[in-house]
C-alpha cells in the first residue's frame, strides 16, 4: 500500500471514529458496543494481525525478563533451522556455538498441527541520543515481537505461548551450568558479607562414585526423585516444596561428597552458608531470601557454627590456626549474632514464602550435640548416616578406582573390614595410584596389598587401645574398690575425730 493509500486510510478511519462518537450519544449503550465490534472487525478486515512485544529489561530496576529469557532460548532451537540469518556465539563453557537470530530476522512457527501460525521477529531499538558511558548501553532496547492472525488469538494466549514458555525454560535449565554460592570471601568486604559469590561448579562426584550400600544409595534417589517430581503434591498438601536432609558421621566419611552428587543428580546449584560470616538474623533472612529455587542451601557443621544458646564459639576454636595465619573475616567486636531461632524460623516460614524447589542440608560429625528443635521431622526430612567403610563402599571403589570387581585380596579385604572402622577417605587415599610406570593389574595389586596393610595396621592399633582401655579399666576399678568403702569410714572417722576436738 503506498502513502496515498495509507493517507486515505487514515482519514476514512477518523471519519468513522468521529461518527461513532456522534453516534453514543444519541444510541443505547448496547447499540455502542455493536458499533465498536462493527469497527473492530472492520480495522481487522484491513489488517488481521496482532502483536505481543515482550521487552528484554522489565520493571523498575530493569531485570532481565523470565519471559525473554526463554523465548530466546526457545526460538534459538527453532530459528536455527529457519532463520536465513544467525549469529553464532561461543556457549558458556566454549565448547561449541550457539546459534540465535540476527536482529531483524524473522521466522515463522506453526502449532496445533500447523493450523496455526505466527511470526517471531528479533528487534533492536537503538539509542535516540548517543552518549559516552563506562557502563552497558542501557537505551539500546531489544525485544521480541510476535504476530499472529487475530483468529487465533485464544489459542495462542492459551496454549502457544505456554508452550513457548515451558519449552524454553526447559532448554535452559538444561544447558545451564551448575553453580557453587558462598557467602565468604577472603576479601574483608561488606558488600560480600550480605551477598553471594559464585563460581561454576565443576565437582565430579556423583552417585556412582558414592561409597556406600547400594540398598541406602537407591533410598537415597528414591527419596529425592520424589522430591523433585513433587510440585503438585506439595501444593496439594499445602506445604512449601522444601525438604531437608541431616547428612552425620565422622570426618571423612562422604558428607561433602554426597551433596555435590545430590547436586549433579537434580543439577541444583550449591548455597555455601558459612554462618559464623553471616552478621545476624535479617543478614541471613537477606542471604536466604536471595537463593533461587532448584537449590540445595548446605550448612556444614552445624554444631560448630551455631552454638545452641545462641552464642558461638566452636568453630572459631576450631578456626583459630587458619584464622592466625589469615585476617580475620570479621572484626572481634562484630561476631556473627545468628541464633536457633532465626535459623528455625527461616526454615518454617519465610522458606515457604520465598518460592519453592529448594533443599536444605546440614552436616555434623556429632549428631547427638543437636538441638532436637532442630532436626526434628519437618525440618531435616531425612537423616542419613554416613559411616565407616564397609565391603559394599570398597567395591564401589574399587570399581572406579581400579576398574576391577573381583580379585583374589577382596576376601582378606571384607574379612578385615568387618573388623576395623576406616574412613572412606582413608580407602580411598589407598586405593589412589601412585606412579605411572606399573601396568593396570600391577597397581590393583599394589593398591589392594596396601590397603590390606593399612587395615592390619589398623586392627593392631585398635587392639592396643583397647588393651590400654581395659588396663585403664581394671586399674579404676581397683582404686574404687581400695577407696571406695574405707575411704568413706576414714573421712565420716576423722570428721568424728575433729569434732570431738572442738568440743
Ligand atoms: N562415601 C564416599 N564415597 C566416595 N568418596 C568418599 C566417600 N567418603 C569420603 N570420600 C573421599 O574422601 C574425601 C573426603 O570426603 P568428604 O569431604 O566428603 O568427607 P566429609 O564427611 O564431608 O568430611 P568432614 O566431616 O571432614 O567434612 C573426598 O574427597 C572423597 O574422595
Ligand atoms: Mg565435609
Amino acid at each position: 500500500m503506498g502513502a496515498m493509500g495509507l493517507a486515505g486510510l487514515g482519514s476514512t478511519l477518523a471519519s468513522l471514529m468521529f461518527l461513532f462518537a456522534v453516534a453514543r450519544q444519541y444510541f443505547p449503550f448496547n447499540l455502542e458496543d455493536l458499533l465498536l465490534r462493527r469497527l473492530l472487525k472492520f480495522t481487522y478486515r484491513i489488517y488481521p494481525y496482532i502483536h505481543v512485544s515482550f521487552p528484554e529489561f522489565t520493571g523498575e530496576h530493569l531485570k532481565r525478563s523470565e519471559a525473554y529469557s526463554c523465548i530466546e532460548s526457545y526460538l534459538i532451537s527453532t530459528s536455527t533451522s529457519k532463520a536465513r540469518s544467525l549469529r553464532a556465539e561461543f556457549g558458556k563453557d566454549s565448547s561449541n556455538l550457539v546459534f540465535s537470530m540476527e536482529h531483524s530476522e524473522e521466522v515463522t512457527d506453526d502449532f496445533d498441527g500447523g493450523k496455526v501460525r505466527v511470526w517471531w521477529s528479533s528487534i533492536k531499538s537503538e539509542p535516540q541520543t548517543p552518549r559516552f558511558s563506562f557502563y552497558p548501553e542501557t537505551q539500546e532496547h531489544r525485544f521480541y515481537k510476535l504476530t499472529f492472525h487475530h483468529r487465533h488469538r485464544n489459542t495462542v494466549i492459551e496454549r502457544y505461548l505456554k508452550h513457548v514458555l515451558e519449552s524454553g525454560k526447559a532448554a535452559l535449565i538444561k544447558k545451564r551450568q551448575r553453580r557453587l554460592y558462598t557467602n565468604v570471601s577472603h576479601r574483608d568486604d561488606e558488600w560480600r558479607k550480605l551477598h553471594w559469590s559464585h563460581v561454576t561448579f565443576e565437582r565430579q562426584a556423583s552417585f556412582d562414585t558414592v561409597a556406600m550400600h547400594p540398598d541406602k544409595k537407591r533410598e537415597i534417589i528414591e527419596d529425592l526423585n520424589a522430591f523433585k517430581a513433587g510440585k503438585e503434591y506439595y501444593a496439594r498438601i499445602g506445604k512449601a516444596w522444601k525438604r531437608g536432609y541431616l547428612l552425620y558421621g565422622p570426618p571423612g566419611t562422604g558428607k561433602s561428597t554426597m551433596i555435590a552428587a545430590m547436586a549433579k543428580y537434580l543439577d541444583y546449584d550449591i548455597y555455601d552458608l558459612e554462618l559464623t560470616a553471616v552478621k545476624d538474623n535479617s543478614a541471613l533472612r537477606k542471604l536466604l531470601i536471595e537463593t533461587t529455587g532448584k537449590s540445595i542451601i548446605v550448612i556444614e557443621d552445624i554444631d560448630c557454627s551455631l552454638d545452641l544458646s545462641g552464642s558461638r564459639k566452636k568453630k572459631e576454636e576450631k578456626k583459630e590456626e587458619e584464622k592466625k595465619e589469615s585476617p580475620p573475616e570479621m572484626p572481634k567486636e562484630e561476631t556473627s549474632k545468628v541464633t536457633l531461632s532465626g535459623l528455625l524460623n527461616f526454615i518454617d516460614g519465610l522458606w515457604s514464602a520465598c518460592g519453592g524447589e529448594r533443599i536444605i542440608v546440614f552436616t555434623t560429625n556429632y549428631v547427638e550435640k543437636l538441638d532436637p528443635a532442630l532436626i526434628r521431622r519437618g525440618r531435616m526430612d531425612k537423616h542419613i548416616e554416613l559411616s565407616y567403610c564397609n565391603f559394599e563402599g570398597f567395591m564401589v571403589f574399587a570399581k572406579n578406582y581400579l576398574g576391577i570387581e573381583k580379585h583374589k585380596l577382596f576376601e582378606k579385604i571384607q574379612c578385615l573390614l568387618g573388623e576395623v572402622q576406616i574412613t572412606p577417605a582413608d580407602v580411598a587415599e589407598n586405593l589412589m595410584t601412585k606412579t605411572s610406570s606399573r601396568g593396570v593389574e600391577e597397581d590393583a595389586n599394589a593398591c589392594l596389598e596396601g590397603l590390606i596393610q593399612t587395615l592390619e595396621k589398623a586392627k593392631e592399633d585398635a587392639t592396643i587401645r583397647a588393651l590400654e582401655k581395659a588396663k585403664e579399666d581394671v586399674i579404676a576399678s581397683k582404686e574404687e574398690v581400695e577407696v571406695g568403702p574405707n575411704m568413706e569410714e576414714r573421712k565420716s572417722g576423722e570428721l568424728c575425730k575433729k569434732e570431738k576436738v572442738s568440743d
